[in-house]
């Protein structure tokens, strides 16, 4: 009998309203614009400040080309989970997937919350499976995942009784108090109990940790004996089976641990490495069509996720129009105005909903539904075509490597067939297999990182992965359910945060300059030309520090050198006002009580030599323009108010370097970065008169 509401559709597209937003953008690209039809005319009449102030405006310019674009048109996706569920009988299985690298970085309570928020999923436990790669290949984390599936039983069946939002025990603890929940004496009581329980469990994990760790490396943890991170066999375990297939009301999901194999002369490919291994592992134990791939650092903030991803694989049209369901990152106790710029509110906020306008989001890397199918390569018309030529052992050999139970549920799914794919009765007796395609000599001459899989050359394989799946003409859809599906941690000091931006620009320029460049899979490949635009923003992100660099040094060039790159008396009068306010601001914020919650630290890394040099040339130019405070007495034209003032407005930028020049320990400048900033500082200085003079 036809269920009435089975026909309701399972999302909505709606389009943002953003006309202010555009006109604004489009009355600065006209400004831009106008600015350098201004240099090009006046050309003649100026030197190398003005050339130079040109060539970094263009870029600007252009950068703005971009931005505009991205997002012009914005959408978001709303998701109805209540009607996917409705579909239960049919409700798909979902592989989940946890990477964690560093028992010490990544301390393992982190990840026990991660995965404990994963197997408390409202969806049918015989459904899920969870997957937790560890490449720190550390004992301790294995044996706090066992510890914490011991917890999960009771800590799930809670949940969903009392259906807790935040499922992750930490910030459920540390959070909300029992008041605001349900006050019956029975919840008090087994809230009390979780709570207990959930501190037994750090307790244990922390001993553990210090070394009075009650598995002396024997029976289950054997395999750990003597291995070294970096070279060892592959483990795989099974923590935890659901034997109770075809029981939605089962207490847990599978639990697996991986260790892939890691041998000195391999190469492992970081994460990407780590997924393919997942993706194979999976393949050969559970083998569900959906994959979620979430950090050890990002927890499930909304139990509902699965359904409302759900809503838009299963709602689409055509398979084609959503390869990944990509979540927004949002962050947990992200210090207020970012100053770190790390919570990336920009990136997810405006141009995450304009490119989800265009094909669809970049893949970010975490809080990410996949097709498996996807993964393995295809495009839009292979998987809608017969490919059953593609199919001979040999073929599938070449793509997948050599394990016959992977090819053999390769060639299954490849072969078109969009029915749910089996998976074999006891998890046991596929740890063999699972052990072999964890192995590192599998992938060789294979397609797995090239072609397939998480794609190897970039330490920013995320959007390297999306890149090439939206290349083959794949879209993709953004979920931003409320509340939000998943929170993470972010770095709260300066040099990770620092760190983690370096490799965030290196990974992109290895992408801008891949044979996968977002240009060439625009001319030879399906990717749409403002999908390509959209690419490039993010790409060359890592190269807009070379012009605002040299942008930044400009004015301090000019008053030093007394010359000019601002056009004379350009109405900058309102910004100095603007200006005055932002100082006054800043000096409020000082006086709160959280006065270091949020300010910058520092330590010896040559990454703060540039912006302290930028700021003290810019300081001795300032103090330069006052004591020659009579601009016209060398008898030329020298530089203006205007280059004072925007020299100003660097300063102000670099506020947080100018109060780390007079900060203590980790809040201060080392000493070393100083000098050889005051040293590259002098030389610049030095250099500018010395032009000024020839
Ligand atoms: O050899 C490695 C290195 C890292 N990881 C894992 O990769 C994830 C991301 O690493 P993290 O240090 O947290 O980097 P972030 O800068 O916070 O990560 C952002 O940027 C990465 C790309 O640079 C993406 O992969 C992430 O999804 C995205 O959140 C973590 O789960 C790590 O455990 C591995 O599994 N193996
Ligand atoms: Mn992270």
């Amino acid at each position: 009998m036809a269920n009435p509401t089975t026909s309701l559709p399972l999302y909505q597209r709606v389009a943002r309203k953003n006309t202010i937003a555009r006109a604004i953008e489009l009355s600065i690209l006209s400004l831009l614009l106008s600015l350098l039809a201004y240099r090009i005319l006046s050309f003649q009449d100026h030197g190398f400040s003005w050339l130079l102030a040109s060539l970094c405006e263009s870029w600007f310019a252009f950068n703005w080309v971009l931005t505009v674009s991205a997002k012009w048109n914005q959408v978001e996706y709303k998701t109805y989970p209540q009607r996917v569920l409705q579909r239960k009988p049919e409700l798909p299985p979902v592989d989940m997937f946890v990477t964690t690298a560093d028992p010490v970085l990544e301390p393992p309570i982190l990840t026990v919350n991660t995965v404990l928020s994963l197997l408390a999923l409202d969806f049918p436990a015989d459904k899920l499976a969870c997957y937790v790669s560890d490449d720190g290949g550390s004992p301790l984390t294995f044996y706090s995942l066992v510890e914490a599936s011991k917890f999960a039983k009771l800590w799930v069946p809670f949940c969903k009784k009392y259906s807790i939002q935040v499922r992750a025990p930490f910030r459920y603890f540390s959070g909300e108090s029992m008041s605001s929940q349900d006050t019956s004496p029975q919840f008090q009581q087994d809230w009390k109990k979780m709570k207990d329980e959930y501190e037994q469990l750090g307790q244990k994990i922390e001993d553990a940790a210090k070394g009075s760790i009650p598995c002396e490396l024997a029976g289950e943890f054997a395999d750990f004996l003597n291995i070294q991170r970096r070279n060892h066999a592959s483990i795989v375990k099974v923590i935890w089976e659901n034997k109770e297939a075809g029981n939605a009301n089962g207490v847990l999901p599978h639990l697996v641990y991986i260790s892939r194999e890691k041998r000195p002369k391999h190469p492992h490919h970081f994460k990407a490495g780590a997924m393919n291994v997942l993706t194979r592992v999976s393949r050969v134990m559970t083998n569900a069509p959906f994959v979620l791939n979430v950090d050890c650092d990002m927890y499930v903030n909304n139990p509902q996720i699965v359904l409302h991803a759900l809503c838009l694989l299963l709602g689409v049209r055509s398979d084609k129009d959503c390869a990944y369901v990509q979540f927004p990152q949002h962050f947990y106790d992200g210090l207020k105005d970012d100053p770190f710029g790390n919570q990336l509110v920009v990136l997810f906020e405006y141009l995450g909903r304009g490119v989800a306008g265009i094909l669809g989001p970049f893949y970010g890397g975490t809080g990410c539904f996949h097709r498996r199918k996807v993964i393995y390569g295809l495009s839009p018309q292979e998987y809608d075509e017969e490919i059953s030529g593609k199919l001979s052992d040999q073929n599938l050999q070449k793509t997948f490597g050599s394990s016959v139970e992977f090819t053999k549920s390769a060639a299954q799914i490849l072969s078109g067939s969009k029915s749910i794919s089996s998976s074999p009765h006891d998890l046991l007796s596929s740890v063999e297999a699972a052990n072999q395609v964890a192995a590192c000599v599998y992938e060789y001459g294979t397609a797995w990182g090239r072609e397939m899989g998480w794609i190897y050359g970039s330490t920013t394989e995320d959007v390297f992965t999306g890149l090439t799946i939206q290349g083959r003409g794949w879209k993709s859809t953004n979920c931003t359910p409320t509340p939000p599906g998943f929170l993470g941690c972010t770095p709260t000091g300066g040099p990770a945060t620092m760190t983690q931006q370096k490799r965030w620009a290196t990974g992109l320029l290895e992408i801008l300059v891949s044979r996968r460049s977002p240009l060439i899979l625009t001319l030879v490949g399906k990717l749409q030309f403002r999908q390509c635009l959209a690419y490039l923003w993010i790409l060359l992100s890592g190269l807009r520090s070379v012009p605002e660099l040299c942008y930044a040094t400009l004015p301090a060039y000019c008053i030093i050198s007394g010359s000019r790159f601002l056009p004379k008396l350009l109405g900058l009068l309102e910004t100095v006002f603007e200006v005055t306010q932002k100082e006054q601001s800043s000096t409020n914020s000082r006086d709160d009580n959280n006065a270091d919650v949020g300010r910058f630290t520092f330590d010896e890394s040559p990454i703060f030599i540039p912006a302290t040099t930028v700021l003290l040339v810019n300081l001795t130019a300032l103090v330069i323009a006052i004591v020659r405070f009579r601009p016209a007495a060398h008898g030329r034209d020298g530089s203006g108010i205007g280059e004072v003032i925007f020299s100003s407005c660097v300063v102000l930028c670099l506020w947080a370097f100018l109060k780390g020049l007079f900060g203590k320990g980790k809040y201060g400048i080392p000493l070393a970065t100083v000098y050889k900033s005051g040293a590259l500082a002098l030389l610049f200085v030095n250099l500018s008169i010395w032009t000024s003079m020839g």
